[in-house]
């Protein structure tokens, strides 16, 4: 018996033990370190999500402009017959050692104005402008490049203004001259007439007449976005919302995936513009 009640004290902790770790300090102890285990899991989700916000660029311009074209050279290095986008295509394309998401956004009028919903994420603007057919549809190109003018001065002082570039693409279109190559004769011709074409809306705002374009709901006092310093007229130089760079580019329409020459002069014919996507990171 008295080796019996012996065993039964020597098993007696044994028992006891499961109960005796959860006194109240041991659960104190466990759900800190549980909520500092959340804590830190949540720190590292939101920093993961912070790196990746801001990285994207957005390709914008009317339909028809080679926003597709250009994204599925500059991504896959070919050039396929493209057709009028109904949807925003988003890809990660490898910039030196980094990624960054370009948005490409479908002209198509009940579509376009989604680069709003992309804006507070964006590092970069790049504004499509099909230089063959500036001279015809400049009033339209520049309705629209107003819109996002408008948008980029209107964001809170605390979002980082995205850099933005206008692209004056299918330069191939243009026959060179004596004087001046076809990518010279495009970055010419599209800044003229989308300088011409903005000074109109900024001159026609200043006389109090009504903008086409902008919105019904949008009061005079709304539509801004074309603030330049000197006089006032616009300029891009001049322009208050910060610098704009002028880009030309074409592509080989149904070139490019096969034969390295080939993805070479695909290459080279956006150089400019994926030189200007590096210097955005
Ligand atoms: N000559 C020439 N044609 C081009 C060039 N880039 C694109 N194109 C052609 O222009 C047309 C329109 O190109 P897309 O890339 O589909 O135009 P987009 O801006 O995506 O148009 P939406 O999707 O409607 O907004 C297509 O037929 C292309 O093959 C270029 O550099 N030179
Ligand atoms: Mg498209």
């Amino acid at each position: 018996m008295e080796h019996g009640s012996r065993q039964a004290a020597t098993i007696e902790p044994e028992v006891m033990f499961p109960v005796s770790i959860f006194t109240p300090q041991a659960l104190v102890i466990a759900s800190l370190s549980l909520a500092v285990l959340l804590v830190a899991i949540f720190v590292i989700l939101s920093r993961r999500r912070l790196a990746s916000r801001g990285n994207s660029v957005l390709l914008v311009g009317a339909s028809d402009a080679g926003k597709t074209a250009i994204l599925s050279t500059l991504v896959y290095k070919h050039t396929p017959q493209t057709h009028t986008s109904m949807q925003t295509n988003s890809v990660m394309m490898s910039v030196g050692n980094t990624t960054i998401r370009l948005i490409d956004i479908p002209g198509h009028p009940r579509i376009r104005d989604q680069f709003r919903d992309f804006l507070s994420d964006a590092k970069g603007i790049v504004f499509v402008v099909d230089s063959s057919t500036i001279s015809r549809i400049g009033p339209a190109v520049a309705e629209y490049l107003h819109q996002i003018l408008h948008a980029i001065t209107s964001l809170p002082p605390s979002r980082s203004t995205p850099s933005l570039s206008i692209v004056a693409h299918k330069c191939d279109t243009l026959k060179p001259t004596a004087q001046a190559t076809s990518e010279q004769l495009a970055l010419n011709r599209v800044r003229t007439i989308l300088e011409r074409e903005l000074e109109k809306r900024r001159a026609s705002q200043a006389g109090g007449v009504g903008i086409e374009g902008l919105g019904a709901e949008e009061t005079e006092s709304d539509v801004g976005g074309l603030e330049c310093s000197g006089n006032g007229e616009f300029r891009f130089a001049n322009w208050e919302g910060g610098e704009v760079v002028f880009i030309g580019t074409s592509v080989s329409v149904g070139k490019g995936l096969s034969g390295t020459n080939e993805k070479d002069a695909q290459d080279s014919e956006l150089l400019p513009l994926q030189e200007w996507l590096a210097a955005q990171l």
